[in-house]
């Protein structure tokens, strides 16, 4: 067991106090305190682990996490003799837990390290195993995206979410609106895609009593409607240019006045902006306003395609078949799966679902074949017919894509996607992928 230098028990009986998960950690990645709040959250057996290395406590690790391939923040700081913060997936009472380390170096009189101390909080609103509802993932790019807005959620910072269809934009949101400090407001989602100019306008300030014909009462507005909360623009490349320049106002004076009233109204909401389309390609062309596009655009948030994630399929598999078919949920044969990893995946976690939930009706005996997966994956799993040509052209794209998540050999490819190796050599070669 590790002994503590005399300022580090100070340190120690400090934090021991501290509301919040600590530990205290030499610099050989020993354990040499952790105070109740951690014991309470993080104690897997009980019991606080004194003296156990923390890679193998937090990730069951045998080396340190930047021998087994992750950012390890104890490594940056006794270079940098500075803090450093990243979110880890941590082994917990509860299972894997996506966790925010905070890492600070303990320096003594002389400048020497002589410990650190970690801060950890649990992220609750995205999940590192199934789950029945919100975010899941685990793959280094999700942990990307769930790390960025994790810094941008406690400030007001406004923050624009792109990515392709069907990535989660919508679910991206609510997790930094429920990460934020207006959680306990509202959260409104206003989907800009197909409203007019005057539909926009009521909707989003709403109107005046008598200000138009119908309008026989007073009707509050969406951005009336955020006070306090967080606003969701979804799809804010869809909004035609002369409705951008309302946006445009509400966002700068921050007031706005209902249609037909004269009283500029203060509105208090975090502007949060999701769109699939290339905005920056949009302003160049002028169809989105540039001065739109900055005003939104302070905190950008890359949301990865599935097939930037192809590591998550399993994860959001089991999850998503659990939303879908509860309890009963049917599992997936290794087949299916190999097709389902070997699919791009173009509409995303959307197309997924909608993969599963028709498959699901085909699993007669609880688990999805194949067979029950729609033609379009099936072609993956396709074999030459003897010493004749694939019965498939894949191209570029797939190519790609099945090569950065196949798990196997070159020749193990060669068999799945129907073809020799020699072919599969060749076609690389010819797409400029070998
Ligand atoms: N990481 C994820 N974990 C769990 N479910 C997800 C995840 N990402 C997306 N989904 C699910 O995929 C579907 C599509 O998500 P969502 O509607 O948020 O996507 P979107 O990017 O807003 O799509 P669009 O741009 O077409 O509106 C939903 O059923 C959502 O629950």
């Amino acid at each position: 067991m590790s002994t503590a230098a005399p300022q580090v028990q100070s340190l120690i009986s400090y934090l021991e106090h501290d509301p919040q998960p600590t530990i205290v950690l030499d610099t050989d990645y020993n354990i040499l305190a952790a105070n109740t709040a951690y014991q309470r959250q993080f104690a897997t057996s009980g019991k606080a682990p004194i003296g156990a290395k923390c890679f193998r406590v937090s990730h069951q690790y045998s080396v340190p996490c930047d021998q087994a391939g992750e950012h390890c923040p104890m490594r940056k700081a006794s270079e940098s003799l500075a803090p450093d913060r990243v979110l880890h997936i941590h082994h917990t009472p509860r299972g894997p837990e996506h966790v925010d380390v905070e890492l600070r170096p303990i320096l003594d009189a002389d400048g020497t390290l002589v410990a650190y101390v970690e801060r950890l909080s649990s992220v609750a609103v995205a999940s590192a195993q199934p789950q029945r509802h919100g975010l899941v993932g685990r793959s280094p790019t999700f942990k990307e995206a769930l790390s960025a807005l994790q810094r941008a959620a406690p400030s007001q910072i406004p923050v624009l979410l792109q990515g392709e269809s069907g990535t989660g934009k919508e679910l991206f949101a609510r997790a930094l609106h429920e990460s934020s400090d207006r959680a306990r407001g509202p959260l409104v989602v206003v989907d800009c895609t197909g409203l007019t100019e005057s539909l926009f306008e009521s909707e989003l300030f709403g109107y005046e009593k008598g200000a138009f014909t119908g309008a026989t009462q007073r009707k509050i507005g969406l951005v009336e409607t955020a006070h306090g909360g967080t606003l969701f623009l979804d799809e804010i490349g869809d909004v035609p240019l002369p409705m951008q320049v309302k946006l445009l106002r509400l966002i700068e004076s921050g007031t706005f006045r209902r249609v037909g009233g004269v009283e500029p109204l203060r509105a208090d909401f975090r502007l949060v902006s999701a769109t699939h389309k290339p905005l920056t390609a949009m302003v160049a062309a002028g169809s989105f306003r540039q001065d739109l596009y900055y005003r939104i655009s302070a905190f950008p948030v890359h949301l990865p395609a599935l097939r930037e994630r192809a590591a998550d399929l399993p994860l959001l598999v089991d999850s998503l078949l659990q939303r879908i078919a509860g309890h009963g949920a049917p599992r997936v044969a290794d087949d299916a799966m190999k097709l389902l990893s070997l699919h791009a995946w173009p509409g995303n976690v959307r197309e997924l679902r909608n993969v599963l939930e028709r498959a699901r009706l085909f699993a007669d005996d609880g688990v999805i074949h194949a067979a029950h997966l729609p033609p379009e994956l099936q072609h993956a799993l396709t074999t030459a017919p003897a010493g004749g040509r694939p019965r498939r052209q894949y191209d570029r794209a797939q190519l790609a894509h099945a090569l950065e998540v196949f798990n196997g050999t070159r020749s193990e490819l060669a068999a799945h996607l129907g073809m020799s190796e020699r072919t599969l050599y060749r076609r690389l070669r010819e797409l400029g992928l070998g």
